[in-house]
């Protein structure tokens, strides 16, 4: 939870966001800043928006044929949504996990030296201390250590989520996007992944999605409520599950609908 005293400063800022699926409208207007080094959770209905509005901050969705965005998203002074944006070096500051673990079918080394690779950066020292670093940030290495060079898909579920979560890491993002991480775990490998996040936000700023208001109220500073592809509420975790000012947000705490 957000210290005392501490000021966090903007990193990424959605300003009058909308997004289409051709005829489709699945963002209306989302105005939504999000505080460097804290977690923020977006939490809402099956089909709200969540994930939609998730992959504008890294432009997946321009991997959707018929997606068009409008309004702004202001990363480092720039509008990430416009076409002149590089989206290979975008992803490298804002890195993404996905909701089932997708590891290559290599190695674990491998998995972990990819982005490195793609990014240009092939010094084998440098690479092999990026690899264990992030292993280590990811709470992976004491586990995966000795069989660095066996196959990733050899590997639970679990440790596979926090290999991806270290394949993200490598490239050293100022942003992790994490759509439902842990919805496809158990509830010991869930425990894992939400410890971890709790430790990353030392250093990164972290955006997750997530179905479990539980989760979302113990990892996260900050907790956005979407519904029907607007951004209903938003504000500090405690607050917004304790005291919501819309009664939309209530009804949903509340387990009225959804
Ligand atoms: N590729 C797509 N083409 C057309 N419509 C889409 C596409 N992806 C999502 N949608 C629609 O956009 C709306 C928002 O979907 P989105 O997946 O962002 O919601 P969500 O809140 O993340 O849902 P869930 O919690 O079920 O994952 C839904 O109505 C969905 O059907």
């Amino acid at each position: 939870m957000t210290r005392q005293n501490e000021t966090h400063d903007t990193i990424i800022h959605a300003r009058d966001l909308s997004l289409f699926y051709g005829d489709f409208q699945a963002l209306h207007g989302i105005t939504l800043p999000f505080a460097e080094r804290q977690v923020t959770a977006l939490i809402g209905p099956s089909g709200c928006g969540k994930s939609s509005f998730l992959r504008c901050l890294n432009r997946m969705n321009d991997l959707t044929a018929g997606t068009r965005s409008e309004g702004e998203v202001i990363f480092e002074g720039k509008n990430i949504l416009e076409k002149k944006i590089d989206v290979v070096f975008l992803r490298r500051h804002i890195g993404m996990v996905f909701q089932k673990p997708n590891p290559f079918p290599k190695s674990i080394y491998d998995n972990v030296a990819y982005g490195l690779k793609v990014n240009g950066i092939t010094n084998k020292s440098m690479v092999a201390s990026r690899v264990e670093r992030s292993l280590i940030q990811a709470a992976l290495w004491d586990e995966v250590k000795d069989r660095l060079h066996k196959p990733a898909l050899g590997l639970s579920g679990g440790q596979q989520q926090r290999l991806c979560i270290a394949r993200a890491l490598a490239v050293e993002p100022e942003i992790l996007l994490m759509d439902e991480p842990a919805s496809a775990l158990d509830p010991i490998a869930t425990q894992k992944i939400e410890e971890l996040v709790l430790e990353l936000k030392e250093r990164y700023t972290i955006i997750i999605v997530t179905h479990n208001m539980q989760q979302a109220a113990r990892v996260s500073d900050t907790t956005a409520f979407f519904y029907m592809g607007k951004l209903v509420e938003v504000g500090d975790t405690n607050t917004l599950f304790t005291k919501p000012v819309k009664k939309e947000t209530e009804d949903y705490i509340t387990g009225r609908f959804g």
